[in-house]
C-alpha cells in the first residue's frame, strides 16, 4: 500500500492521519472480512452488482467503495466515476439531470466494467430523489451501476434496496483497530506507551476513523501517546474512574460510588458521556453473567430516559441506586 509506508514529513501534520493512511486496495481494508472479500471478488471479476455498503461510521465502507472503484476502473475513473455525497446537493434534479446525465454518457470500458455511480450518505437522500433513482438504475443498467453507503440501510426505500446486494459493515474489534494504529505509528515514528493505545480504542468504540484522529491529535498536542494524554486530549470520563464507581457498587459501597459520580459531575461531564462510558466499562467488566445483564439492562434503560431529555445528576444517582438493588438480589437469591 502505498500510502501507509509514507514517512512522517516536514508538512505531515497538514494531512489528516485518515485521509494519508486510507486505504487504496480492497485488500488494505482492515476488518469486516466478509464484506471486504466479496468485494475482492468483485474487483477481480468485475461485472459490479449495485451495491448498498451499510454500517457504523468510521469503518470503511467510503473506503471501500473508492477502492473497489478505482480497481475496477484504473486509469478510467475520472471519467467513469460519479462522486456524490452529502455535502452536494442530491434532491430530485441532481437526479433527473446529472446522474441521468453522467449514465447516458459514453465512456469507452473493457468488457465487464461499468460507470459507477458513488452515493455517500444515501441515507441522507430524501425520499423523492431515491423514487426518482429508481428507474434510472434499471434503464441504465448495462452501462452504469451504482454503490450507496449509508449508516442505517432501512432509510433506503424498499425499492432500491430490493435492486441492490446488501454489504454490511459492523464495528471493527479492538485488535482491528490496534493493527492499523500500528502501522500509523510505525510509519509517523509516533513515541507511546501500550496503555496509551488502549486508551485510544477505548475512545474511538469500534471506529477507526475516530481511533486515527485522536491519535494523531494526542500526537500533536503532546508529543507522546500514554493514557493520560489520550484522556486529556478526548477528554472522555476517565475509565478508571468509572470502572471504579462499578467497582463501589459491586461490593456495596453506594455512598463511595455516588461521590466519584459527583466528582466526574461536577468535572463538567455530561450525562450522555458519563453513561456512554458506564455501559463500555460495564460491558467488559468481570462480573457474574447474569449480574452483568441486569446492569447492562438498567444502563440501558437510564440512558433511554437521558436521551428523552432527563438527563439529571439525580437520573445518575438513581441508576447507581438501581444497579446496587439489583446486586442486592443477586447475593440474596
Ligand atoms: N476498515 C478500515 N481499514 C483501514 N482504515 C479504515 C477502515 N475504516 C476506516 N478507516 C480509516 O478511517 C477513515 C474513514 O473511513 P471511511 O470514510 O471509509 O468511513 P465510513 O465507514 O464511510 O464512515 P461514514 O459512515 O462516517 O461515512 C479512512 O480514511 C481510513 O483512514
Amino acid at each position: 500500500m502505498a500510502s501507509s509506508s509514507t514517512s512522517s514529513s516536514s508538512n505531515g501534520y497538514d494531512i489528516p492521519w485518515v485521509e494519508k493512511y486510507r486505504p487504496n486496495k480492497v485488500t488494505d481494508i482492515v476488518g469486516n472480512e466478509d464484506a471486504v472479500s466479496r468485494l475482492q471478488v468483485i474487483a477481480r471479476d468485475g461485472n459490479m452488482p449495485n451495491l448498498i455498503l451499510s454500517g457504523p461510521p468510521g469503518t470503511g465502507k467510503t473506503t471501500s467503495i473508492l477502492a473497489l472503484a478505482h480497481e475496477l476502473l484504473g486509469p478510467n475513473y475520472k471519467d467513469a466515476v460519479l462522486e456524490l455525497n452529502a455535502s452536494d446537493d442530491r434532491g430530485i434534479d441532481v437526479v433527473r439531470n446529472k446522474i441521468k446525465m453522467f449514465a447516458q454518457k459514453k465512456v469507452t470500458l473493457p468488457p465487464s466494467k461499468h460507470k459507477v455511480v458513488i452515493l455517500d450518505e444515501a441515507d441522507s437522500m430524501t425520499s423523492g430523489a431515491q423514487q426518482a433513482l429508481r428507474r434510472t438504475m434499471e434503464i441504465y443498467s448495462n452501462s452504469t451501476r451504482f454503490a450507496l453507503a449509508c449508516n442505517t440501510s432501512s432509510k433506503i426505500i424498499e425499492p432500491i434496496q430490493s435492486r441492490c446486494a446488501l454489504v454490511r459493515f459492523s464495528r471493527l474489534s479492538d485488535q482491528e483497530i490496534l493493527s492499523r494504529l500500528m502501522v500509523v505509528v510505525e510509519a509517523e515514528k509516533v513515541p507511546y506507551v501500550p496503555e496509551g493505545l488502549e486508551a485510544i480504542i477505548f475512545t474511538a468504540d469500534g471506529d477507526m476513523r475516530q481511533a486515527l484522529n485522536n491519535l494523531q491529535a494526542t500526537f500533536s498536542g503532546f508529543r507522546f501517546v500514554n493514557q493520560e494524554n489520550v484522556f486529556k486530549v478526548c477528554d472522555q470520563p476517565h475509565p478508571l474512574h468509572v470502572k471504579n464507581m462499578v467497582h463501589n457498587v459491586l461490593q456495596g459501597k453506594f455512598d463511595d460510588a455516588c461521590s466519584g459520580l459527583k466528582q466526574l459531575y461536577d468535572l463538567g461531564y455530561s450525562p450522555t458521556d458519563i453513561i456512554t462510558t458506564l455501559f463500555r466499562i460495564i460491558k467488559n467488566y468481570d462480573m457474574a453473567e447474569y449480574l452483568k445483564l441486569e446492569f447492562m439492562k438498567e444502563t440501558g434503560f437510564a440512558h433511554m430516559r437521558i436521551c428523552d431529555g432527563v438527563g439529571s445528576y439525580l437520573q445518575l444517582c438513581g441508576l447507581l441506586a438501581k444497579l446496587s438493588l439489583v446486586r442486592e438480589t443477586a447475593k440474596a437469591a
